[in-house]
């Protein structure tokens, strides 16, 4: 796992995200636009066209591999390409996880990026974004977990549209986190997981003056 740490300031991160998080916002539309436009083959040609003009820009100064998690001094984790919250990765719906103890919520709006069957969540969105929520409420402790098993029941479609997500801690025992978790439409569950999340026997967090305990630690951002 990639635990480098990148010393900035919670300043220079709010400066990081009003650049990113409006690009990547902007590419989001993009995708949807792609999906439901209607224009002439040679307007979407000529779109093509534009949008490699703005891959080629963005190519010429590229990390190598993927973002990673980079984090700050204070362990303030930087998740920026995660599949799920990741505020560089268009990929991810807009997902703004609030955590308090054992608990992790979120709304969202899923559009038709995100669909399964006609009209619906895909069950593998539901799927990622539930294991997102999971991780997220095993680790407001400060220590990372990874899930073991995540087992999924789909009670009835999920209609795209807004939705709400909530995951929390049922026990703990040992390196072993349980958590259920939810996903909702405006009448109630569509789908319910219930995760085994596990802290690696072989993790080792970064230590020294500098870090903060592992309880006061905040994972992302
Ligand atoms: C804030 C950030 C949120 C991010 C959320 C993202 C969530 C994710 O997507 S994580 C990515 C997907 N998951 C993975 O890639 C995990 C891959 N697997 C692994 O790395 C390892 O198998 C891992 C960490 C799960 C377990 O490894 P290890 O630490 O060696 O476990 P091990 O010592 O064998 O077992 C410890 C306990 O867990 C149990 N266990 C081990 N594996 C599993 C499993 N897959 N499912 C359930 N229980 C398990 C064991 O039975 C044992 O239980 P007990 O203590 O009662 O005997």
């Amino acid at each position: 796992m990639d635990f480098r740490i990148e010393d900035i300031s919670e300043e220079e991160i709010d400066r990081r995200l009003s650049v990113v998080e409006p690009l990547t916002d902007s590419v989001r539309q993009l995708v949807d636009a792609v999906i439901r436009s209607e224009v002439s083959d040679e307007r979407l040609t000529a779109a093509k066209d534009r949008i490699d003009e703005i891959v080629a820009d963005l190519r010429e100064q590229q990390r190598p591999g993927s973002f990673g998690t980079p984090y700050t001094k204070e362990f303030i984790g930087m998740p920026w390409g995660n599949a799920a919250v990741g505020a560089r990765n268009a990929v991810a719906p807009p997902l703004h996880v609030r955590r308090s103890p054992g608990l992790a919520e979120c709304e969202m709006e899923l559009g038709a990026a995100y669909e399964g069957p006609g009209g619906c969540v895909h069950g593998g969105i539901a799927a990622l974004l539930l294991d997102q929520l999971v991780g997220e409420a095993a680790s407001t402790d400060g220590l990372p977990s990874f899930t073991g098993t995540l087992t999924v029941k789909y009670l009835r479609p999920t209609l795209l549209g807004a939705l709400s997500a909530r995951a929390e801690v049922t026990g703990r025992e040992g390196r072993k986190t349980f958590v259920h978790a939810t996903m909702s439409d405006a009448d109630g569950v569509t789908v319910e997981a219930d995760a085994i999340m596990i802290c690696p026997k072989d993790f080792e967090l970064p230590t020294g003056d500098a870090l903060p305990p592992p309880a006061d630690r905040r994972l992302d951002r």
